[in-house]
C-alpha cells in the first residue's frame, strides 16, 4: 500500500531509442558463435544465481508474492538462461542431397529485434522466459514490463550488461499501454512475445500485423483440475492447492474449475478446506509466510467482487474471501484476503466462467469421465488442465481429450525449463520453454546450390 519509486513512461523518443542500440546490437551479437552467446549467457546465470537472494527479495516488494516463492521464480530464471546457452551453441540446419550432386541446405537466423511485453504475477522470471530463447538464437530484445512491477527487469538488464552482452541487446522500457502500443507499432520490430489478458493479446496480434511481425501470445486461463475417486486423495489435495493459491491465486495456468467425482466430494471438501485455513498469509518477508499481497487495491477489490457475485449467483462460501488486515502495522493498508472456497458451485457461474486471478477455488461434483471431460472443455481459454487418478490409462485417455496447452497428471502448475508452456484456444499461440521455443525466435532459410548446368529451359 506503499509507493516504492517513480518510473516514467517511455515516449516515442525512448522507445525509437531502444529499438535502434538494440538493432546495432543485434548485428553484432548475431554473427557471434552460438558458443560465444552461451559463454555470456552463463555468465548471466552464474550472476543471478550469486545474487538470488537479494534479487528474490526486490521480487518480493515488486510483486507481495512470498519470499519461499519468489526463490523458485528466481531459481527458474537462471535455469532458463542456462538451459538456452546450452542449446545456443546447437543450433544448426539441414543438409538435402539433390540429383546430379546439386543440394540444399537450411540456415537457421535470428529475427532481429524482438519486443517483450510481460505480466506483473512473475516479472523477473517473464523477462527470462523471454529473454533467454531469444539471446540464444542471436536476436535482441526490447522488454517492457508491467507497470505494476517495474523494477526487477532493470535488474535483469544490468545483469545481462555485467556479463557482457553488447550495449543495448537487452533494453528496458517502462511505461503501460501506451508504450507497449509504440512498440509493437515499430516498424523495426520483428517479433512480440506477450505475457497478458486474453484482450491486450488481441490487440497486440492486431497491431503486430500492420507490418507482418510474428506473434507469441501467453494468455489468461480457466483451466480445469478433473479429481477421480480413485486419487491418493492426499495428494489430490495438495495439488488443488497448487492450481489455485500459489501467488496469491494470480496464476494464469491455475486450476480454478476444480471438478471433484461425487463420491469423495465431502472428504475431499473437509481436507481442502483444514489447510486453505491453515495457509499462513501476512508479511511475504517471513520465511514462514505462505500467502502475500495481491497486486493493487483495485484488483484486490475485483476478487472480492468475483466471491460476492458468486454468492449472490448461490455458491456457498466454505472459507475465506474476504479482505485481511495483518496484525503488524506496517502491513496496514496492504492488499491482503483470504484464500477462498467455494461449493455448489454450477458451470454456468461467474466465478466457474471468467479468470478471476486472484485465491478463488471453485468445487463442482461430477459423475462420469465423459460428462467431465465435455464441461472441462466447454470454455473459450485452453491454458492448462489436470488430472487426479491412479487409473494409468484414464489418466492419458483425458489428458488426450482435454483442450488445453499443458496437462498435469497427478500434480500441478509444475513447469521446469525444459518443458514446452503456452496455451491453446483462446490462452494463446506460441510456447515458452523448451526446445520448441527456439522455433519461436528463429526463421529458417534455404540455400539451394546447383552443381551443373542451368536448363536451357526457354531453347533460346
Ligand atoms: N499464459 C501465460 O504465460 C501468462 C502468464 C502470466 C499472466 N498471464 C495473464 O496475464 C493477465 C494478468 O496480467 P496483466 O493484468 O498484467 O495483463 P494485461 O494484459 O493488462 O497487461 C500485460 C502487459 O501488457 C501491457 N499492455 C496493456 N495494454 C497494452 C496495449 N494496448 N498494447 C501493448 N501493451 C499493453 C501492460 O502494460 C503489461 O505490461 C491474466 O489474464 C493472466 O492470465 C498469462
Ligand atoms: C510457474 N508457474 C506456476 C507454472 C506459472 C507460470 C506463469 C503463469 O502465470
Amino acid at each position: 500500500g506503499r509507493k516504492l519509486c517513480d518510473m516514467f513512461p517511455c515516449g516515442k523518443e525512448e522507445v525509437d531509442q531502444a529499438i535502434q542500440s538494440a538493432h546495432t546490437a543485434y548485428l553484432k551479437w548475431s554473427k557471434m558463435a552460438g558458443m560465444e552467446r552461451a559463454r555470456v549467457m552463463l555468465e548471466a546465470a552464474r550472476i543471478i544465481r550469486e545474487r538470488r537472494d537479494n534479487i528474490a527479495k526486490l521480487e518480493v516488494i515488486n510483486n507481495g508474492k512470498s519470499i519461499t516463492e519468489a526463490r523458485v521464480d528466481i531459481d527458474v530464471s537462471w535455469q532458463t538462461l542456462e538451459y538456452y546457452a546450452g542449446i545456443a551453441g546447437t543450433l544448426a540446419g539441414q543438409h538435402i542431397q539433390l540429383p546430379g550432386g546439386s543440394f540444399a541446405y537450411t540456415r537457421r537466423e535470428a529475427l532481429g529485434v524482438c519486443v517483450g511485453i510481460g505480466a506483473w504475477n512473475y516479472p523477473f522470471q517473464i523477462a527470462c522466459w523471454k529473454s533467454a530463447p531469444a539471446l540464444a538464437c542471436g536476436n535482441a530484445m526490447v522488454f517492457k514490463p508491467s507497470p505494476f512491477t517495474a523494477v526487477t527487469a532493470v535488474i535483469l538488464a544490468e545483469i545481462y550488461k555485467e556479463a557482457g552482452v553488447p550495449d543495448g541487446l537487452f533494453n528496458v522500457v517502462q511505461g503501460g499501454a501506451e508504450t507497449g502500443t509504440l512498440l509493437c507499432n515499430h516498424p523495426g520490430v520483428a517479433k512480440v512475445s506477450f505475457t497478458g489478458s486474453v484482450p491486450t493479446g488481441k490487440k497486440i496480434m492486431e497491431m503486430s500485423a500492420k507490418t507482418v511481425k510474428q506473434v507469441t501470445l501467453e494468455l489468461g486461463g480457466k483451466s480445469p483440475l478433473i479429481i477421480f475417486k480413485d486419487c491418493e486423495l492426499e495428494n489430490a489435495v495438495r495439488g488443488a492447492l497448487m492450481a489455485n493459491f500459489l501467488t496469491q491465486g494470480e496464476v494464469c495456468c491455475n486450476g480454478t474449475r476444480v471438478y471433484v467425482q461425487r463420491e469423495i466430494m465431502p472428504v475431499f471438501l473437509e481436507e481442502v478446506v483444514k489447510r486453505t485455513k491453515a495457509i499462513r498469509i501476512g508479511d511475504p518477508l517471513l520465511e514462514n509466510t505462505r500467502m502475500g499481497a495481491l497486486i493493487t487495491r483495485q484488483h484486490l477489490d475485483k476478487v472480492l467482487g468475483f466471491v460476492s457475485q458468486a454468492k449472490k449467483e448461490g455458491a456457498m462460501v466454505l472459507c475465506g474471501g474476504e479482505a485481511f488486515t495483518p496484525i503488524e502495522p506496517k502491513l496496514k493498508g496492504g492488499y491482503y484476503m483470504s484464500p477462498c472456497v467455494l461449493d455448489n458451485c454450477t458451470d454456468d457461474m461467474t466465478c466457474v466462467k471468467e479468470e478471476i486471478f486472484g485465491p478463488v477455488m471453485s468445487v463442482m461434483p461430477f459423475d462420469t469421465e465423459e460428462e467431465v471431460l465435455k464441461r472441462a472443455n466447454n470454455t473459450t481459454f485452453g491454458l492448462a488442465s489436470g488430472v487426479f487418478t491412479r487409473d494409468i490409462s484414464r489418466a492419458h485417455r483425458v489428458a488426450e481429450n482435454l483442450q488445453a496447452g499443458t496437462c498435469f497428471i497427478n500434480n500441478y502448475n509444475i513447469s521446469p525449463v525444459e518443458v514446452p508452456f503456452g496455451g491453446y484456444k483462446q490462452s494463446g499461440f506460441g510456447k515458452e520453454n523448451g526446445q520448441v521455443t527456439i522455433e519461436y525466435y528463429s526463421q529458417l532459410k534455404t540455400v539451394v546450390v546447383e552443381m551443373g548446368d542451368v536448363d536451357d529451359y526457354f531453347n533460346c
